[in-house]
C-alpha cells in the first residue's frame, strides 16, 4: 500500500530523538506504540551489553545530603531537561510542539490526545489519530459506581488532592495488571496491561476531578454527560461548568498539555516511578505520585502563588508599582518564607513554560487589564534581582506556577485549592507514559544504596 508522507513544515534544529513527520498513518496507539517497541528494546540491549560501564558523573557527598541533586540515575523515555533551554518532549520543544501537534476542532492549543501520543510513541500524531483516541478515552471516561459514592463521602473540608488520590487508588479495583499478574502473565506482556490501566486512568481522571469540584464547590449541581465527539479536556472543561467557556477550555487545553511531563527527577513523576517499579498497578503508582505533587514546593505551588499574589495585592493595593513589589518580596524572604513560583531544582532561566502561558495572555486583549495578571507579569520583572540580591537561590527566574493559578483566577474559576487537581489530571501523561516504557522495557525494581551519617564519615576517612 501506498503511503504518502508528509513532512510538518517547521524542522527544529535539535530534534534528535522524533521521527518528525506526520504519517498519513491511522494505526492506532496501541498499534503505534507495538511497532516502537522492538526498538526501544534493542536499544536498551546494547546500552546494557555494550555501554553498561560507561561512567556519566561522580557521587559527591552533597548530592547525597542534596536531595540527589544533580545526580544523573534515572531512566526516563519522553522528555528530557536542559537546564537553560527547559523542556523538550522526545526532542520537541514547546513551541515545536505548538506548531506540530493537533488542537480540538475550533481550537488552536495543544490537546493532552497528541501531547500523549507523543510522549508514548514519539512520533506527532495525524490529526485523525487524535481524534481516535479522543474518541476513545471518551469511551472510557465513565467511573464505576462504588468510585463515585466514595468520592461523594468525602467531606468537602478534605483536600480536593487528598480526594484526588483516594479516588485513583480507588480505581485500582479494575486494574487489568493486576488481574494478568495474578493469572500469571509473562514479564514480557507486562507493558500491554498496563497500558491498558494507564489509558483508563488518563479516561477517568478528568471526570473524578470533576466531580471532586462539583462536590466541594458546586454541591447539588448535576454534571452532564460525556460528550464522545470532544477531547478530553473539552470534557474535562464541560463536566467542571465551564464548557460555554471557550478561552478557559483553551487554556486549560495547553496547561494540561504543557504540565504533561517534566522528565522523571521531579518528585510526582519519580513516585510514580518508584512505586511502579514495585509492579503495585498504575492506579495505586499513580495515587502515590499525586500526594508528592500536593506538597508546596511542588505542584501546590500553583495555589500557593495565588494566595502570595493575592495577599501583596491585599497590602499594596492599587498602586502596584515596582518598588512596592519589591518591598513585599522582601516582607516574604526575611519572614523566612519561599517566593513561590519562583526557583526550581533543575532549571536555571525562566521556565519555558511559564514564558508559553505568558505569550498565552499577551496574545489575548483581556489580560492586558487583568489585575492578577498585571500583577504577575510584573511581579516577575522585580523578583529575579530581589532573589539575586538575596544570595540564596540558585534559580531567581519564575517556575510555571509564577502564573499557571493566576490565569485560571482571571477567568472566575477562583477556587485556588483545586488548582493542583488540574496539575494532577496533566502529570497522568508523562507518568503513565513512563510506566508503560517500564514495563515494555522490563526495568528493574528501583533500590537506591542509602548511607548513616556515621557510614559516610567511615566512607570520607577510607576516601584519604
Ligand atoms: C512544578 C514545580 O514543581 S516547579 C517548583 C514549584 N515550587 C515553588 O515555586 C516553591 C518555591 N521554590 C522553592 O522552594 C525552590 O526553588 C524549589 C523547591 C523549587 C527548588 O529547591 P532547591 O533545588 O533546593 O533550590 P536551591 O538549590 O536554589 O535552594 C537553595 C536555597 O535557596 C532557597 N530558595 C530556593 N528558591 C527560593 C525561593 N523561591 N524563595 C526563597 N528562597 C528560595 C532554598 O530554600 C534554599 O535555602 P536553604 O539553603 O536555606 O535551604
Ligand atoms: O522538574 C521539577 O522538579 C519540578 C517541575 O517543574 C515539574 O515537575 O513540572
Amino acid at each position: 500500500m501506498f503511503v504518502q508522507s508528509r513532512i510538518v513544515r517547521f524542522i527544529p534544529k535539535h530534534a534528535p530523538y522524533v521521527a518528525f513527520r506526520r504519517s498519513a498513518s491511522t494505526k492506532s496507539l496501541q498499534e503505534t506504540l507495538r511497532d516502537v517497541i522492538p526498538e526501544k528494546q534493542e536499544q536498551l540491549r546494547k546500552l546494557k551489553s555494550e555501554h553498561g560501564q560507561v561512567v556519566v558523573g561522580d557521587v559527591k557527598i552533597e548530592n547525597i545530603i542534596g536531595g540527589m541533586r544533580g545526580l544523573k540515575a534515572m531512566l526516563w523515555e519522553a522528555s528530557v531537561l536542559d537546564a537553560n533551554e527547559g523542556i523538550r518532549f522526545h526532542g520537541l520543544t514547546i513551541p515545536d510542539c505548538q506548531k506540530t501537534l493537533p488542537s480540538a476542532p475550533g481550537g488552536k492549543e495543544i490537546i493532552a490526545e497528541s501531547m500523549l501520543w507523543l510522549l508514548l510513541t514519539g512520533k506527532v500524531p495525524t490529526v485523525e489519530q487524535t481524534r481516535q483516541l479522543s474518541r476513545e478515552l471518551a469511551e472510557k471516561g465513565e467511573l464505576p459506581s462504588f468510585v463515585e459514592e466514595l468520592v461523594d463521602s468525602l467531606p468537602c473540608t478534605l483536600h480536593p488532592m487528598t480526594q484526588l488520590g483516594i479516588g485513583v487508588a480507588a480505581l485500582n479495583r479494575d486494574s487489568s495488571f493486576q488481574a494478568a499478574y495474578e493469572k500469571g502473565m509473562k514479564k514480557s506482556e507486562y507493558w500491554i496491561p498496563t497500558l491498558e490501566d494507564c489509558i483508563s486512568l488518563i479516561a477517568k481522571l478528568p471526570t473524578l476531578a470533576a466531580r471532586i469540584y462539583r462536590n466541594v464547590y458546586k454541591p447539588g449541581t448535576s454534571m452532564p454527560p460525556i460528550n464522545k465527539d470532544l477531547d478530553l479536556v473539552g470534557n474535562y472543561s464541560n463536566l467542571l461548568g465551564y464548557g460555554n467557556n471557550h478561552n478557559l477550555t483553551e487554556y486549560l487545553r495547553l496547561y494540561i498539555a504543557l504540565h504533561g511531563d517534566h522528565e522523571g527527577g521531579n518528585a510526582s513523576a519519580h513516585t510514580a516511578h518508584l512505586v511502579g517499579s514495585t509492579l503495585s498497578d498504575p492506579y495505586l503508582s499513580y495515587s502515590a505520585a499525586l500526594f508528592a505533587l500536593a506538597g508546596p514546593l511542588h505542584g501546590l505551588a500553583n495555589q500557593e502563588v495565588l494566595r502570595w499574589q493575592l495577599a501583596m495585592q491585599a497590602e499594596i493595593g492599587d498602586n502596584i508599582s515596582h518598588d512596592n513589589i519589591k518591598a513585599y518580596l522582601w516582607k516574604t524572604l526575611k519572614g523566612g518564607q519561599v517566593v513561590p513560583g519562583y526557583g526550581h531544582g533543575v532549571l536555571r532561566n525562566p521556565d519555558p513554560r511559564f514564558i508559553a502561558l505568558q505569550e498565552f495572555c499577551n496574545s489575548r486583549p483581556e489580560f492586558q487589564t487583568s489585575p492578577i495578571i498585571q500583577l504577575v507579569n510584573k511581579t516577575s520583572e522585580v523578583a529575579p534581582d530581589v532573589l539575586k540580591e538575596h544570595g540564596k537561590t540558585k534559580n531567581p527566574y519564575p517556575n510555571v506556577d509564577a502564573t499557571s493559578g493566576c490565569v485560571l483566577y482571571h477567568y472566575g474559576f477562583t477556587e485556588f485549592k483545586y488548582y493542583t487537581v488540574i496539575f494532577g489530571v496533566s502529570r497522568a501523561l508523562g507518568a503513565l507514559t513512563q510506566l508503560v516504557w517500564a514495563r515494555a522495557l522490563g526495568l528493574p525494581l528501583e533500590r537506591p544504596k542509602s548511607y548513616s551519617m556515621d557510614a559516610l564519615e567511615k566512607l570520607i576517612k577510607e576516601s584519604y
